[in-house]
């Protein structure tokens, strides 16, 4: 056995050697947890999303506020996408994640942002203008405006808020000008617009259908006699010296005898211009709102909505509430304000009191266009 003389104490070399192994072993052991750990919060290593859960998120429910104050800046991004994108668990919306994720991102919000308004910052900063996927194409009058502001504050739809009049009006502008109008989406999001006037078009359908023939076509229908009633009482409101609604609606009303040339009759005829529409597509292709039970169960013709669109069912009762003063369901949480918020004072007015016996009149004339329309749609709107 070898032993080295030190301070005047003898020690054995192997003791020695195995003292100072430990230390060695110590120190670099306690190196290394701390490299470890420095590592670890700062995120240059990737970690695994249930260690990125323990250390830095502590809990799912830390508050926004909270996270941002840590520095952990991969963290942070992931903890706000996990905290703003609750409703994005569904189809499509992981792309929408990732490309959040990915990108560069500053945080600098210092409040709670509702998963659409957030997906609508991100689709401004990244999304791209594209020609829209689905169209609300009619009915004036129908409740379309409803429709579009309903839709529009779920996190994968992307709205036009002004109508374009594209396939009627402005289809000479041309294709990238119609584009150009539309809002910046992500590759998952829904480029939405709603002219109503397309639905009565007769070139609308062809061109719509060759700007893309996969589109998704709404059509919100209402009771035709009502409907016409509605749509007299706006240009009442615009043109005070028109003629009265009877005088307009009958070429001869003892005979009974409608005038299909009024635009405010003919729009009612929806089977004839259905007709024209499945010219160029698939009855599938085209989704019919009820104008009525938009009004009575918003939630339940939202539901449809979002089931024929292929989105995730996210507007459901917890969006709206009756208000008394306007008399129809409005949004507690529109698409751009964190404000309840009930249409404008154009839609839902009160109606030019008609004559009952017009109106029965106007029922009868519809009823068989209103039956071939039901036959056609497979379901009964329930207006006679
Ligand atoms: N939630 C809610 N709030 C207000 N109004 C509602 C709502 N849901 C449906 N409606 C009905 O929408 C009708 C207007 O239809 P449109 O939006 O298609 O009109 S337009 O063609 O765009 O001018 C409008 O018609 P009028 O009542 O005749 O004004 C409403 O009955």
């Amino acid at each position: 056995m070898a032993y080295r003389l030190i301070s005047n104490r003898i020690v054995p070399s192997s003791n020695r050697l195995s003292k100072r192994f430990i230390f060695i072993f110590t120190i670099s052991l306690s190196f290394t947890y701390l490299c470890y750990s420095i590592l670890f919060c700062c995120g240059t290593i990737m970690p695994t999303q249930s260690y990125e859960e323990k250390r830095c998120l502590h809990h799912k429910n830390v508050g926004i506020k909270k996270l941002l104050q840590k520095d952990c800046t991969a963290d942070r991004r992931t903890a706000l996408d996990e905290t703003l994108n609750v409703a994005l668990t569904h189809q499509g919306s992981s792309h929408a994640r990732n490309q959040s994720r990915n990108s560069a991102l500053p945080i600098t919000h210092k409040r709670s942002i509702a998963p659409s308004e957030y997906n609508i910052t991100v689709a401004q900063k990244y999304g791209n203008k594209k020609l829209p996927n689905a169209l609300i194409v009619g009915v004036k009058k129908g409740g379309t405006r409803a429709v579009l502001e309903f839709i529009r504050i779920h996190p994968d739809v992307r709205a036009l808020g002004t109508e374009p009049h594209f396939f009627d009006r402005n289809y000479d502008r041309g294709l990238d000008w119609y584009r150009g109008l539309m809002p910046r989406t992500l590759d998952s999001q829904i480029t939405l617009e709603k002219t109503p006037s397309y639905f009565v078009t007769r070139e609308a359908p062809r061109r719509i259908a060759n700007m893309s023939p996969n589109s998704k076509l709404i059509v919100v229908v209402r009771n035709p006699v009502t409907r016409a009633i509605s749509d007299y009482t706006q240009t009442l409101s615009k043109k005070p010296d028109i003629p009265t609604f009877e005088e307009l609606a009958f070429q001869n009303r003892s005979q009974g005898l409608v005038d299909t040339s009024w635009n405010a009759i003919r729009i009612g005829m929806y089977i004839l211009h259905l007709e024209n529409w499945l010219q160029y597509f698939r009855l599938s292709q085209i989704h019919f709102v009820s104008g009525e039970r938009l009004i009575t169960d918003p939630a339940g013709e939202l539901g449809r909505v979002q089931d024929f669109l292929g989105l995730k069912r996210i507007i459901t009762d917890k969006h709206f509430y009756f208000n008394r003063t306007k008399g129809f369901p409005c949004l507690k949480k529109p698409e751009s304000s964190s404000q309840p918020r009930c249409l404008g004072k154009s839609k839902g007015r009160t109606h030019v009191q008609i004559d009952r016996e017009v109106i029965e009149q106007l029922r009868d004339f519809y009823r068989p266009f209103n039956i071939k329309f039901y036959e056609m749609v497979g379901q009964d709107f329930r207006w006679d």
